[in-house]
C-alpha cells in the first residue's frame, strides 16, 4: 500500500534491473497480477477489448490479453495509436504473436463489454495528444465496464491534473503501488476501485496508506498497570466567551480517546458551558507559557480562540518551551517555527493551509501530498492537512495517507474534536508518527460507523462521544 511518484518508479525499474531483475519480468508480473485480479469480475459469455498504447503501459496490456486468451475469454487485442515502440513491449508482442494469438484492428465500431485501458501509464504528459482524445472519448461513452491499468488515460500521475477527455474508470489497478493522483483531486475520481499488484520487487517508500492492520498493531493495549497519571496531563487552550462548544467538544476528543488528566485553559464563561459536557477537566484561567512543559506533557490550542496579537505572541512564548504542541483553528498563522526539539503539529483543512501557504485552495487539492510534505520538511513540524484522503506529512520526509472518514465530517466542530483525540494520542503512543496516524484514522472510522445506521448528515462533533468508546474497542481488541 505504498504511493510512488512516476520518478520513483522509473528508479525503481532501472535499479530491479540492475540487480538483475529484466523488465521484460516486471510485465510479466503487472499482466499476470492484473489477470488474477480481474478474473473474478469478468464472466466467460463477456467480450473483452484491450487497447494498448505505444509505451509499456501498452506491453501491461499484451500480457494481459495473453493470459485471457490462454484462458479462453471472448478478447481482441487493438493497438489503436500505433504498434508498440519501446524494446520490452515489442518483445512481449513477439512472443504474444509466437503464441498463435492475433492483433485485431481498432475501430469506432467495435463493441464490448470491458474496455482495458492500456494506453498511458506513468509516461504520460498532459494534455492527451494525436487521437486519444477521440479514443478515450469513445471508451467513456461506450458503456463497457472499464479497467484501467496503473493509472487511466488522461489522468496526471503525481498531480490532480486530468485532460478534459480523461478515462473514467471502474477499476485502476495501479502496478507496484499507488500513484499520488489516487488521492488528489480531481484526478482520485477518475479512478474507481484501485487495488494494487505487486510485481515482485520490494517496497521502500516513504509514503504509504495506513491501514487497518497498522492501527491494530500500533494502538496501545490496556495494560492493567496505569493510573491517571501515566499519560501525563494534557492542556487544551480553547474555547471563548463566543466560542465555548469547540473546547468541548475537543474535550470530548481527548477523554474519549485516553486522556488521563485534562486541563482545559479558556475563559470562566465558557467554562460554565464546558464544564457540564466534560466534568473530568479541570480549568486555568489565567495560563502562562512559562513553565508549562514542567506541568503538561502535551498541548493542544486553537479552537474556539481568535487568532489576534495577543494570541500570537502567546504561541510564540509556547513555541519555546520544551513540550509537544498541536495548533489548530485560531492558532494556525503564517509564522515561523525556530529549531524545536519537541514536536508541533498543526491540522489545517485545505484554506487553512492555502492561508498558511498563500496558494490557492485548488492548487493544493490538486497538490495535497508534495505541498504538506514539503511544508513538513521546511518548518520541520507534522502536518495533518484534513479533507478526503487526508494527508499526514511528517518532518523527515515521509508520511501515510488515510482512507477513513465521509462526508459527514464536514461539519463544524468535527476538527475540534480531533484536535483533543491528537492530544491524548500523543500521551499514549510509543510513536508519535503512529499517535498522529491512529487519531486520524479513528475519527474518520468513527464517521464510517455512523453512516451504518445513520444518515450523514445528522453528524454532529458531539456523537464522537459515543461512537469513540465503541471504535476504539473494536481496533484495540
Ligand atoms: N515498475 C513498474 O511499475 C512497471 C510498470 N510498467 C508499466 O510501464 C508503464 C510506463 O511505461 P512507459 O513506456 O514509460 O510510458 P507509457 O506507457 O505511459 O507511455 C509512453 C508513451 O506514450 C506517449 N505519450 C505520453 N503522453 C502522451 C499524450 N499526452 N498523448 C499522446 N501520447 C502520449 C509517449 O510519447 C510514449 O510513446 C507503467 O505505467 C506501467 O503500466 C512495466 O510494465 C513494468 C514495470
Ligand atoms: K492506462
Amino acid at each position: 500500500m505504498h504511493l510512488y511518484t512516476s520518478q520513483q518508479i522509473k528508479a525503481i525499474d532501472k535499479r530491479a534491473e540492475q540487480m538483475g531483475m529484466s523488465l521484460f519480468a516486471l510485465m510479466e508480473n503487472a499482466g499476470n497480477g492484473i489477470y488474477r485480479k480481474l478474473m473474478p469480475l469478468l464472466n466467460k459469455s463477456e467480450k473483452v477489448l484491450i487497447l494498448a498504447g505505444k509505451g509499456n503501459n501498452g506491453g501491461d496490456g499484451i500480457v494481459l490479453t495473453r493470459y485471457l486468451k490462454n484462458n479462453g475469454n471472448h478478447v481482441k487485442l487493438v493497438f489503436p495509436t500505433g504498434e508498440p515502440k519501446t524494446p520490452t513491449a515489442l518483445e512481449h508482442l513477439a512472443f504474444y504473436q509466437a503464441c498463435g494469438y492475433e492483433v485485431s484492428e481498432f475501430s469506432f465500431d467495435l463493441k464490448a463489454d470491458w474496455v482495458i485501458d492500456a494506453l498511458l501509464g506513468v509516461g504520460s504528459q498532459l494534455p492527451l495528444r494525436e487521437n486519444l482524445a477521440q479514443i478515450t472519448a469513445w471508451i467513456n461513452q461506450s458503456g463497457a465496464k472499464v479497467a484501467a491499468i496503473d493509472l487511466p488515460t488522461g489522468v496526471s500521475s503525481d498531480e490532480g491534473d486530468i485532460d478534459e477527455y480523461a478515462v473514467q474508470a471502474d477499476y485502476t489497478y495501479a502496478l507496484h503501488g499507488f500513484k499520488p493522483s489516487a488521492f488528489l483531486f480531481p484526478s482520485s475520481q477518475n479512478y474507481g476501485e484501485v487495488s494494487v499488484i505487486d510485481i515482485g520487487i520490494r517496497q521502500d517508500s516513504g509514503w504509504r496508506v495506513w491501514r487497518d492492520e497498522d492501527v491494530r498493531k500500533t494502538l496501545p493495549k490496556p495494560t492493567g498497570n496505569t493510573h491517571k497519571g501515566t499519560f501525563g496531563t494534557n492542556l487544551l487552550i480553547a474555547g471563548s466567551d463566543e466560542m465555548p462548544g469547540s473546547a468541548a467538544l475537543a474535550a470530548i476528543g481527548a477523554l474519549r480517546f485516553g486522556t488521563g488528566k485534562l486541563t482545559i485553559a479558556t475563559t470562566k464563561h465558557a467554562s460554565t458551558i464546558i464544564g457540564p459536557l466534560a466534568p473530568e477537566a479541570t480549568f486555568s484561567f489565567d495560563v502562562k507559557s512559562a513553565g508549562i512543559a514542567d506541568q503538561y506533557l502535551s498541548v493542544a490550542i486553537g479552537p474556539g480562540l481568535n487568532p489576534d496579537d495577543e494570541l500570537e505572541t502567546f504561541i510564540k512564548d509556547l513555541l519555546d518551551q520544551p513540550v509537544a504542541i498541536i495548533l489548530d483553528a485560531g492558532a494556525l498563522s503564517q509564522r515561523k517555527y525556530n529549531d524545536r526539539q519537541a514536536p508541533v503539529i498543526i491540522t489545517p483543512h485545505p484554506g487553512e493551509f492555502s492561508r498558511l501557504t498563500g496558494k490557492r485552495s485548488v492548487e493544493i487539492q490538486k497538490n495535497r501530498i508534495s505541498f504538506a510534505s514539503q511544508y513538513a520538511v521546511e518548518n520541520g513540524l507534522m502536518v495533518v492537512l484534513k479533507g478526503k484522503y487526508t494527508v499526514i506529512a511528517y518532518p523527515d520526509g515521509t508520511g501515510v495517507i488515510n482512507l477513513t472518514g465521509n462526508r459527514a465530517l464536514s461539519k463544524g466542530g468535527t476538527g475540534d474534536t480531533l484536535t483533543g483525540m491528537l492530544l491524548a494520542s500523543i500521551g499514549t503512543h510509543q510513536s508519535i508518527k503512529a499517535a498522529v496516524a491512529n487519531a486520524v484514522f479513528i475519527h474518520g472510522a468513527c464517521a464510517n460507523d455512523w453512516v451504518k445506521e445513520n444518515g450523514d448528515q445528522a453528524l454532529s462533533a458531539h456523537d464522537f462521544d459515543r461512537l469513540l468508546p465503541k471504535i476504539c474497542r473494536h481496533y484495540s481488541s
